[in-house]
């Protein structure tokens, strides 16, 4: 069993108070979310308009279909990979290996569904499956956390994430103890953060948009736009998969409930809110209006990726002819952080690309409805305090360093306002 840990990380989400709320209130968010976007008012903020019975969440077939949809994904990540990714170094100085074939997993599973389609598989019948699908994925969520918290209990000191460890068991459930669990080369975490999740969002999205199509003749200008948008965002976080090797989540959070919940439940059932709504609440969009939401979300784009690739390019490689000109500060811990290019106009320029596609993806269903802006609220209350726990981190890691990047870069995420 692994010792306790030495000095304690300090307590985040409110401590276990704000994760024991967080356990019920991210679930109860997210089938309020479902229910409220098939009903006519389609109110965010009013109650559901009927609070579903068991027999409405609990189905065999839907739980089924689940672990259907998980197995297929994990035996994708097990085929051969056109590359294997060294991850960061870890506390006991050694790195993990991780397989770098997930846009190949959207491919296959792309041709699989056409394939299905094309042999009468009835997509269009899954919108209606959403609620058990959501109710059998947030279960599978509880029980593999319980699984991931006790797995733990037998894992060396080295293999624990530096939060997550606080002795508190509803705190450590929630945040999550491991930092990389693996059952030989599987690693658990890298598999759900970009795998069944994301993939199952762009499904549920074209499902969606089959249905659409089914009802009314022909899919909506606003559904192909959040369809697409959404699609090459998925499709560019799988393309670019070895950049999450750097995220905070692989980094430096434990594997618990928070992270199992959101990418297995969260991401799939909740961003592909637009999409629900749309199909529920038909919006018309003008040529010009289009238009105007496909730059918006090209300039979010061109930030985001332009930022996300600045950064691991020069973290990979320093001296790569694309970032060697950029002017840097140098750290105590022997690395640099950038001060110009994209990171010398805020600290956080890809959260402020991510925020700009957000709205993007909200605008087609129009602004009669607050309901498709929950994404847009709910991101920018993430990423304000994703960049605090950033900072915290970024503070302790580099000191006096940071205090200078943040003096010469004053701005955290929008310039001049924040
Ligand atoms: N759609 C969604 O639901 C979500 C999307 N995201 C997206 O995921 C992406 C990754 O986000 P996240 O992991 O939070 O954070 P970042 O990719 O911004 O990584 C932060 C780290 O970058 C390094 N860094 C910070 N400043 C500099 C600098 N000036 N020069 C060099 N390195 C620097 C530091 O790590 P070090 O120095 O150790 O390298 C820091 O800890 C973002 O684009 C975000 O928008 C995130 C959360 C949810
Ligand atoms: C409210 C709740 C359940 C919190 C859990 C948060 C998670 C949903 C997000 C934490 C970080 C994420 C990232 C992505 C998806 C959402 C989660 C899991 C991400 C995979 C989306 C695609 C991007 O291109 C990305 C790879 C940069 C990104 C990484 C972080």
């Amino acid at each position: 069993m692994a010792p306790p840990q030495g000095p304690r990380a300090p307590l985040e989400f409110g401590g276990p108070l704000g994760a024991a709320a967080l356990l019920l209130l991210l679930p109860a968010t997210m089938f309020h979310l479902l229910l409220v976007a098939r009903s006519g008012p389609a109110r965010l903020l009013a109650p559901p308009p009927y609070l579903p019975g068991l027999e409405a969440l609990w189905s065999p077939e839907a739980l089924l279909l689940w672990l259907t949809w998980l197995g297929l994904q994990a035996a994708l990540y097990l085929l051969p990979a056109r590359k294997v990714a060294e991850g960061q170094e870890l506390k006991d100085k050694s790195r993990l290996w991780y397989p770098i074939n997930g846009f190949q997993a959207l491919v296959l599973t792309s041709l699989l569904v056409v394939l299905g389609l094309s042999g009468g598989l009835p997509l269009g019948a899954l919108p209606e499956m959403l609620l058990p699908l959501a109710f059998s994925a947030t279960l599978t969520a509880f029980i593999f956390s319980l699984f991931l918290y006790m797995k733990a209990l037998v894992a060396p000191v080295s293999a624990l994430a530096p939060g997550g460890n606080s002795g508190n068991p509803i705190y450590d459930f929630f945040l999550g103890r491991e930092l990389n669990p693996r059952i030989y080369s599987f690693d658990f975490k890298y598999f759900c953060e970009l795998r069944p999740g994301l993939i199952g969002w762009v499904l549920i999205n074209l499902a969606l948009l089959v249905q659409e199509a089914e009802l009314q003749g022909s899919p909506s200008l606003a559904m192909w736009l959040v369809n697409g948008f959404q699609l090459l965002y998925v499709g560019d976080a799988l393309w670019h998969e070895e950049a999450v090797l750097t995220t905070m989540d692989i980094t430096h959070d434990g594997f618990g409930f928070m992270l199992a919940f959101g990418d297995l439940a969260w991401v799939p059932f909740t961003y592909s809110l637009q999409a629900q709504f749309l199909l529920y609440h038909p919006q018309t969009l003008s040529l010009p209006m289009a238009s105007v939401i496909c730059l918006i979300n090209a300039i979010g784009y061109y930030i985001f990726r332009g930022a996300n690739s600045q950064k691991n390019t020069f973290r990979r490689n320093p001296s790569d002819p694309r970032v060697a000109g950029l002017e840097t500060i140098s750290t105590a811990t022997g690395r640099q952080l950038l001060v110009s290019g994209w990171w010398g106009m805020v600290r956080h320029p890809n959260y402020l690309g991510d925020l700009i596609m957000a709205l993007a993806w909200s605008l087609p269903c129009g602004v009669s409805h607050l309901l498709p802006y929950f994404y847009l609220l709910y991101f920018t209350a993430l990423l304000v305090h994703r960049e605090a726990r950033d900072e915290r981190q970024c503070l302790q890691k580099y000191g006096l360093a940071w205090h200078e990047y943040c003096r010469r870069v004053p701005y955290r995420i929008v310039p001049y306002v924040y």
